[in-house]
């Protein structure tokens, strides 16, 4: 029996909240439960309450007497669910309190029906007004208006002091399902061609890319050709990495944090000529992914589950043309796509990611042939992760030289912020070894 869509969209929030786990790992399962006619809305649950947690929790506290703890931490959730459906959903007030307070039962927490019933009708009468929020310290204040943790505001307002309400503004947008066409199968005007006869509407980056916006997302299902490999899922960003890498025929590639693959079937599709390619990711399990991808796109790669902080324990001892290191990173460029990871991410979790990002940096470098490249590759936006992680390297490394990405510029690396472009918040840096 279909499952109440209130109450497994509350579940899946204090998942993530109070439990630590992605949306990523929860919602999959959860979506098999529910009838099909319910699987869009309960993602709009999930993900717009995890994007504006701070600001509905504020809206609660003001009609609450002894804010829901412990066994009742879900009822607090479904409460926010609740109140985003009022501020954020086109589902009417009436339908969206029965279908809330009904949620009570299966989330066994009947007892809590009149209070959350109370919180919503109160919040519907009297909507929060911005003045309440400035009652609150700088911090919290910022922390509501801007929906993100106190930390991370502080983090980003010093990086960038001119653009970080922007940055935060586009953390809060839905982002853009982009198109990478595989150019083995049709050239980029060829499938555009497929797109427009199948009435699904797009619009290229740019004369140069393979990547391609839908303007309305779509089952994959839809797409032409998907499930023959002449298409994949990719964000804009994301697929600047084969191109910068630019692997030549007969090159011997290793892509050293793989999964899912993405780039490293998106560079297999780019360079047919190369010698090989070895795929390497500390997790096992992920590694099913890599095989997927590459069986649908008909690709083939060494898939080898390792840890590229000790290549001692996998490689072949043949020495690398390219390498790629999208490196394990705090994610904060792609929060727009993965709202979750402001509240699974914490300030102390920076410094352990720049100390394993320098190991495998370190580690992985004796991979590398004199005068072979290897692209740092991160989707965040803190400049300890990005610049300062590659400069450190290169001020350490004898051997080791930047290359800037575009000709004129001076800056250590490519910062991609989010929404630029559309895309996601990325960042690449080329880095040379240096023959004798
Ligand atoms: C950003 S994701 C890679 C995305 C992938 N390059 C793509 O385009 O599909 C980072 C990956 O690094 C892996 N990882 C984390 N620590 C690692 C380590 N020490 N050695 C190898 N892989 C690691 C994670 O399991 C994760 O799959």
């Amino acid at each position: 029996m279909a499952q109440n869509l209130r109450a497994v969209a509350a579940r899946c929030i204090y998942a993530v909240v109070d439990k630590g786990r992605s949306l990523a790992d929860e919602l999959p399962s959860q979506l098999s439960k529910i009838a099909e006619k319910d699987k869009g809305l309960l993602q709009e649950l999930c993900y717009g309450v995890l994007r504006h947690l701070p600001e509905l929790e504020h809206d609660v506290r003001d009609f609450i007497k002894k804010p829901l703890t412990g066994k009742q931490r879900v009822g607090h959730f479904l409460m926010l669910v609740g109140i985003y459906q009022v501020k954020y959903t086109r589902v009417p007030d009436h339908a969206a309190f029965n279908e809330t307070v009904s949620a009570c039962k299966p989330l066994k927490c009947e007892h809590l029906k009149g209070v959350i019933n109370g919180v919503l009708r109160n919040f519907q009468r009297q909507q929060t007004n911005a003045s309440h929020v400035t009652n609150n310290s700088k911090n919290i204040a910022d922390a509501i208006v801007y929906n993100h943790p106190s930390w991370f505001i502080k983090k980003i307002q010093t990086a960038y002091p001119e653009q970080w309400q922007a940055l935060l503004a586009a953390n809060m947008q839905r982002p853009p399902m982009w198109l990478r066409v595989n150019q083995r199968h049709h050239s980029v005007e060829q499938y555009i061609a497929l797109l427009t006869a199948a009435d699904i509407e797009h619009q290229r980056l740019d004369e140069s890319s393979g990547a391609i916006q839908l303007t309305h997302a779509v089952d994959v299902n839809k797409l032409p050709g998907f499930q023959l490999g002449w298409v994949s899922i990719q964000d804009a960003a994301a697929q600047q990495a084969a191109g910068l890498l630019n692997c030549q025929a007969g090159d011997n590639v290793l892509d050293c944090c793989a999964a899912p693959g993405g780039k490293t079937c998106h560079i297999l599709e780019q360079c047919p000529d190369i010698k090989a390619m070895t795929a390497i990711d500390i997790e096992a399990s992920r590694l099913t992914r890599v095989e997927e991808n590459l069986n649908r796109l008909n690709l083939s790669a060494q898939v080898i589950a390792g840890n590229a902080a000790t290549p001692q324990q996998w490689w072949n001892g043949e020495l690398f043309d390219r390498i790629l290191l999208d490196a394990p990173c705090s994610g904060t460029g792609v929060i727009r796509r993965h709202p979750d990871i402001k509240w699974l991410r914490k300030a102390q979790d920076i410094e352990a990611l720049t100390a394993l990002q320098q190991e495998i940096l370190k580690n992985i470098w004796s991979l590398l042939k004199p005068g072979g490249t290897l692209l740092y590759a991160t989707c965040s936006v803190l400049p300890e992760e990005n610049s300062e992680q590659v400069q450190r390297f290169v001020n350490e490394t004898p051997d080791a030289k930047h290359v800037a990405i575009s000709e004129n510029s001076t800056d250590i690396g490519w910062q991609i912020l989010p929404n630029m472009a559309a895309m996601d918040g990325f960042y690449y840096a080329k880095i040379v070894k240096t023959t004798a």
